[in-house]
């Protein structure tokens, strides 16, 4: 019997991300899924109805496979693996109830390409201080994908990065399925912070492009973007890494060009007039972008990288700065 046979799976949290990677593992034969979901109205229709209401409602999500919990501590009972799902802002929120009894001896999986706001530290940074789980026994999900995609069933490219995580590579074997390929890569920190960076350009995108800039200039900024996170990322975790590959580059255009993109469509806004305030309400995801932006204009007093893209997604959205002019001025920088 592989290994892959009866694994459990505590996946965390009920967005878009969530349920996506929920049918991404019910292609295997017989995992169990362990569901934590906040919204009790969520759970009671998924567990009558099979179905997500609020996300993803046309996924087919399996109750032979899928057991729906109410509290965190019963969903993470007899886990293998626990997917962390939960956009980072309501990371430590939704994991209070769990102390570090409840995650030992457990592979802790972070789905989040974001930073916990405040501390500005990464999520596998943070689950390691908090619970006295070694960087070795984490790892994230990365690369290009949405999860609208996922649901279409499109053919789609996954990345495990970890640091030496001996279950990274089984963990991309149970995320490998007829539209999905999974690979392990041994760079955490840089795919994670690519992760968290790529959202703020996609917010640079939205706003240029809702101010009326076209292709030619977007093609511009992301070329630009990626020295920017290039040169951020080297200053932080020195090292060689191919940043032409999927993981990073691929995860930078994915969000800069998709209309699925929340980051993209949130920045959009933005460039279109709304207030940050009126962009939050209308939108019922979350751009991770938005609190990625002070964590890294925050760190980067330490490190004083030249960040001119992030600088005026910052300035727009922190310092209340007219995007129109804030693009007149990026636009000088970039080449
Ligand atoms: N959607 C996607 O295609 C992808 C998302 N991700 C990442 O997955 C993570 C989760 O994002 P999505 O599933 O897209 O989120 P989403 O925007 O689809 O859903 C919002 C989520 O936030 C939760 N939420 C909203 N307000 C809350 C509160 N006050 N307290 C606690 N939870 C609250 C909702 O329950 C829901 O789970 C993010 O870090 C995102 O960057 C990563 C790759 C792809
Ligand atoms: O990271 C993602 C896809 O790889 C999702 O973020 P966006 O929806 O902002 O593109």
């Amino acid at each position: 019997m592989s290994f892959l046979n009866n694994t459990k799976i505590a996946v965390i949290g009920g967005g878009s991300w969530a349920t996506a990677l929920i049918k991404i593992l019910c292609e295997q034969p017989y995992v169990q899924i362990r569901w934590w979901l906040r919204n009790q109205d969520d759970i009671n229709h998924i567990r009558k109805f099979h179905h997500n209401p609020s996300y993803l409602s046309d996924v087919n999500l399996s109750p032979k496979k899928i057991k729906v919990f109410e509290k965190t501590t019963d969903a993470v009972k007899g886990a293998d693996y626990i997917i962390l799902a939960v956009p980072a802002a309501f990371v430590q929120e939704s994991l209070q109830d769990l102390t570090e009894k409840h995650l030992k001896g457990k592979r802790i999986v972070s789905a989040i390409k974001g930073m916990i706001p405040d501390q500005n530290i990464l999520i596998t940074d943070w689950i390691s201080e908090k619970y006295g789980i070694g960087l070795n026994e984490t790892c994230v999900i990365a690369g290009p994908c949405h999860a609208e995609e996922v649901a279409l069933e499109k053919q789609s490219y996954l990345t495990i990065g970890s640091a030496e995580c001996p279950a990274a590579e089984d963990f991309a074997k149970l995320m490998t399925c007829r539209y999905v390929t999974a690979h392990a890569l041994d760079d955490l920190y840089g795919v994670e912070y690519f992760a968290v960076m790529k959202n703020i350009i996609a917010l640079a995108c939205g706003i240029t492009h809702g101010l009326g800039y076209g292709d030619n200039f977007q093609a511009v900024m992301v070329s630009n973007a990626m020295q920017e996170i290039g040169r951020f990322v080297t200053a932080l975790d020195p090292r060689t890494r191919d940043i032409s590959s999927s993981a990073y580059l691929g995860d930078l255009l994915v969000t800069a060009y998709s209309q699925f993109s929340r980051n993209r469509l949130f920045g959009n806004m933005i460039g279109r007039g709304y207030s940050v305030k009126a962009a939050q309400l209308e939108m019922k995801m979350i751009a991770e972008g938005f609190y990625a932006t002070k964590s890294i204009m925050e760190m980067n007093k330490s490190f004083n990288v030249n960040i001119p893209i992030t600088t005026a997604v910052y300035n727009i959205l922190y310092e209340e700065q007219a995007p129109a002019h804030v693009m007149e001025e990026l636009k000088k920088l970039l080449k």
